[in-house]
Formats: C-alpha cells, structure tokens, sequence
C-alpha cells in the first residue's frame, strides 16, 4: 500500500539547513495497524506530512497503492490525497459553525457526491462511530472524545485506502484515549490501514506494528502482540 525509499527531507533555516529525515525506508501493506514513534523532534510529524502528501520529500520516492507520488502534478496530487488518504488531527480541525453531520459530509462534497447521498453517508458513519444521536450537534457541544470521534467518521467517509493519525489521543484523557483507541482498531479489524504518530508507549501497543524513528532514521522496526483498547473501556 505504501512504499518509501530513502526519503530525506531538510527544512532550510536562514543559511541553515536542518535535515529532519536521513534516508527513511518502509513498507506499510494493506490492513496494516503502525505506529509512528519517537521523542520530539525526531521527525513524526514531518513523515506523516510527506506520506500524506501535505509536504514533498527532498528525495527519495514515495510509492502509494502503486502510484509513484513525486512526478504528479499538483491537481492529480489533490485528487490522489482526497482519494486515497483520509486525516486524523491531534486538535480535531473541525468546522465550528457546521454540525456533526455537515462536518462528516465535507469531505463528500468535494468528492462532488450529490447533497442526498452525502448526507445518508454521513449518517451512516456517524452512526459507525457512536454519534448519530449527536448529528445536529455542533463540534463546541461535544466532548473531546466525541469530537474525535466526528473526526474519524469524517476522514473515513471518504472511503480512503489509508488512514493517518496524528497524534490522535494527544489531546485526550486516558480512558477517552482508550475508546478513540477501540475505534480505530474496529476500524482496522475491518480491513483499513492505519498508521498512528504518537509519544505514548501504551496507544503504541494498541497498533500491530511499531516503527520507532531516532533523529531522522528508524532505528527499530518490528510486529507486536497487539493489546485491545477494548478491556481498558
Ligand atoms: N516547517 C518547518 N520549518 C522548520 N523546521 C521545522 C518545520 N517543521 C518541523 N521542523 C523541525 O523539524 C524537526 C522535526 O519536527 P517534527 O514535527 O517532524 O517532529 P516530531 O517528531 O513530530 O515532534 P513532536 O513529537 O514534537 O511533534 C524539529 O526540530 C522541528 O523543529
């Protein structure tokens, strides 16, 4: 599904330059549930932008189910990002003066899907995530939890082929953690690959797979006996 070949990227800083990624490798295949770890800085973020295709590599190349990402124009880049990719922030990036529902179809409008049909498919992931009752809520009516919630159905709506997952639980308690977590494993047991940023040893532990990133390189890389987010509920 994802392939990435020795991907540098630096960010220039007046007349210096900081080289953030140093020659990453790695292959996510379908159904895949992966961590992204590793201390502040080590360039988490930076990764998840380029696989996103929110930012471009230096060098390197960047396959996406089949597709080499580096020669496409900056329209086919938009298409392939709304096609195949759907986004999970740590801060929700929800639309404040829409509702639950209008938030979940948004992605679906710009998939042009007629208003009907937008709006039924909403619904229905927003009933996958719990939250149907809460459909004409607003995002400042919500509970944190809940709010991510509405953000999981949102970036699943569009039907993506991968999910990404920046620092998902960042902002939440424990337990509400722990349910965002159960989520995002039901949804991973349903055939979607996942890949999740975060600094916590635990949510790291609700993944399938652990990639640990040091400065700029991966320095393990390695499948895990997955603990379910489930029993801590
Ligand atoms: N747009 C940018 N311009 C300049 N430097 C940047 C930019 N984005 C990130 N950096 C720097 O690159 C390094 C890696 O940042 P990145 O956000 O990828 O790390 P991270 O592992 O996600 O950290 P955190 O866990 O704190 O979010 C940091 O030193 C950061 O200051």
């Amino acid at each position: 599904m994802i392939e990435i070949k020795d991907l540098h990227k630096s960010y220039k800083m007046g007349s210096n330059s900081l080289h953030v990624l140093k020659g990453i490798n790695f292959k996510v295949e379908e159904g895949e549930l992966v961590a992204i770890m590793g201390s502040s800085g080590s360039g988490k973020s930076t990764l998840l932008n380029i696989l996103g295709m929110l930012d471009g590599a230096d060098s390197g190349e960047y396959t996406l189910d089949g597709v080499p990402i580096k020669n496409l124009s900056e329209t086919k880049a938009a298409q392939y990002r709304n096609k195949f990719l759907g986004f999970i922030f740590q801060s929700f990036n929800l639309i404040n003066y829409k509702s639950a529902l209008e938030n979940v179809a948004l992605p679906l409008y710009y998939q042009k899907v007629p208003r009907k049909e937008r709006q039924e498919k909403a619904m229905q992931y927003l009933d996958r995530v719990g939250l149907k009752p809460w459909a004409t809520h607003h995002p400042s009516e919500l509970s944190g939890g809940q709010k991510q919630r509405v953000a999981i159905a949102r970036a699943m709506a569009a039907e993506p082929k991968v999910l990404l997952a920046d620092e998902p639980t960042g902002a939440l308690d424990s337990k509400t953690s722990y349910e965002v977590m159960d989520l995002i494993q039901k949804i991973n047991d349903e055939g979607n690959t996942i890949l999740v940023v975060t600094h916590e040893e635990d949510i790291a532990h609700m993944c399938k797979r652990i990639v640990h990133l040091k400065d700029g390189v991966i320095v393990e890389d390695k499948k895990i006996e997955q603990v379910r987010a489930e029993q801590y509920v």
